[in-house]
């Protein structure tokens, strides 16, 4: 009883383009989210989420009618704040396209049931819906609605879960009504565990267990873990999410400097926000001095480059073009950070310079 929906979910005159560039790139890693969220006028997740059930034959394993699926993610892409310079929904389309690749990796295949993949590529697409564009800790330190609301803890996951499952309430949007309530529960529980999972004060903890998992994989000869537990299959999960929620660095050069542009300029207008109020300006996030260069190196280093280790050595030998890509972005930003130094150091030496000849050319007079 529901008309079909234009391809994709959404009315654009370049589809062949687009159905083009899902063709060769849907299953990529490094396709260009940015050019999809052109060819799709701006309704990039609504357009990523179509492919991916349409490649994983989600419509028909799950009974999910096209026209239901785009009446909820046109839902959630409303929902996602196009006046993020980051936490948008092309941010979002991109961790689900990455999640999707990530996926198909040899090493994992046959790990996860198909409700596991709906989940994991569920949870991506809503992951970060109605960002306000700022940090928890901004909106802790600010006292927001959010944060009473929640209670300070894991502030921004918990609203993004909770406002993906209510618009599911829609009878139009629900994607899940074929569901029995085991089969509702058990997503729903998948959904919440991976999305909380994506807070950043999580990150130390989930590198932990991937590591202790990394560990026992090598213990039991190397073959993929047996993950008969919910638990182990969830840190796998939760981790592979967070991986793709930070791919940017470890994408070709041209898509990653386009993010650190983007995040930057959330980061910056949060820092903006911060000075008016009279609050301390949270690291990285003023614009007069921050090093855009150097905070990229640090977030590698400290951050993104263990993690993406780990998950490298779990799925190995799969991940290897991901982590060598992630390896020269790195060097590529710190050559431009040693450029940036060697010439600041440069300006500084010409002005000694100019007051040692001026007082030299005062002291003749
Ligand atoms: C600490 O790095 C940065 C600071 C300010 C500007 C840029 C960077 C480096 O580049 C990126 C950073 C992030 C994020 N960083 N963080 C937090 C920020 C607080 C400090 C410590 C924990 C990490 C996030 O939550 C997200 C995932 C949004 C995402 C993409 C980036 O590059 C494409």
């Amino acid at each position: 009883r529901w008309p079909l929906p234009p391809k994709f979910g959404v009315e654009t005159p370049r589809l062949a383009e687009l159905s083009d560039l899902f063709d060769s790139g849907l299953d990529q890693w490094g396709v260009d989210i940015f050019l999809v969220d052109e060819l799709a006028c701006h309704k990039p997740l609504s357009a990523v989420v179509y492919a991916i059930f349409e490649k994983r034959d989600f419509f028909n394993k799950f009974h999910i009618h096209p026209a239901v699926l785009v009446n909820y993610f046109s839902q959630v892409e409303q929902h996602y704040k196009q006046e993020n310079p980051y936490h948008n929904a092309i941010h979002a389309a991109d961790v689900t396209q990455s999640t999707h690749v990530l996926l198909n990796a040899p090493s994992i295949a046959n790990v996860f049931t198909e409700l596991e993949i709906l989940a994991s590529i569920f949870a991506c697409a809503i992951h970060d819906v109605n960002h306000p564009g700022v940090t928890n800790q901004f909106l802790i330190n600010t006292e927001s609605e959010l944060a009473i609301m929640y209670n300070d803890m894991s502030v921004l996951e918990n609203h993004h879960c909770a406002v993906a499952f209510k618009l599911l309430q829609e009878p139009s949007s629900n994607l899940f009504a074929s569901f029995d309530d085991i089969q509702r529960r058990q997503l729903r529980k998948m959904v919440i565990d991976m999305v909380l999972a994506t807070d950043m004060s999580k990150h130390m903890s989930l590198l932990a267990d991937l590591k202790t998992m990394v560990e026992t994989k090598k213990v039991s000869g190397g073959c993929l873990l047996k993950l008969d537990n919910y638990s182990e299959k969830m840190q796998i999960m939760q981790n592979m999410v967070h991986c793709a929620d930070l791919s940017n660095p470890a994408k070709p050069l041209p898509l990653s400097t386009h993010w650190v542009t983007r995040v930057m300029e959330e980061f910056f207008n949060q820092g903006d926000r911060e000075k008016a109020l009279g609050l301390p300006v949270s690291p990285m996030c003023c614009r007069e001095t921050a090093n855009v260069e150097k905070s990229q190196v640090s977030f590698i280093d400290f951050i993104v480059h263990p993690l993406w280790e780990a998950w490298t050595e779990l799925v190995h030998p799969d991940a290897e073009h991901i982590l060598n890509t992630l390896e020269q972005n790195r060097d590529h930003y710190c050559e431009l950070s040693a450029a940036k130094e060697a010439e600041s150091v440069k300006e500084v030496d010409e002005e000694h310079l100019d007051e040692a000849e001026k007082q030299q050319s005062n002291s003749k007079r």
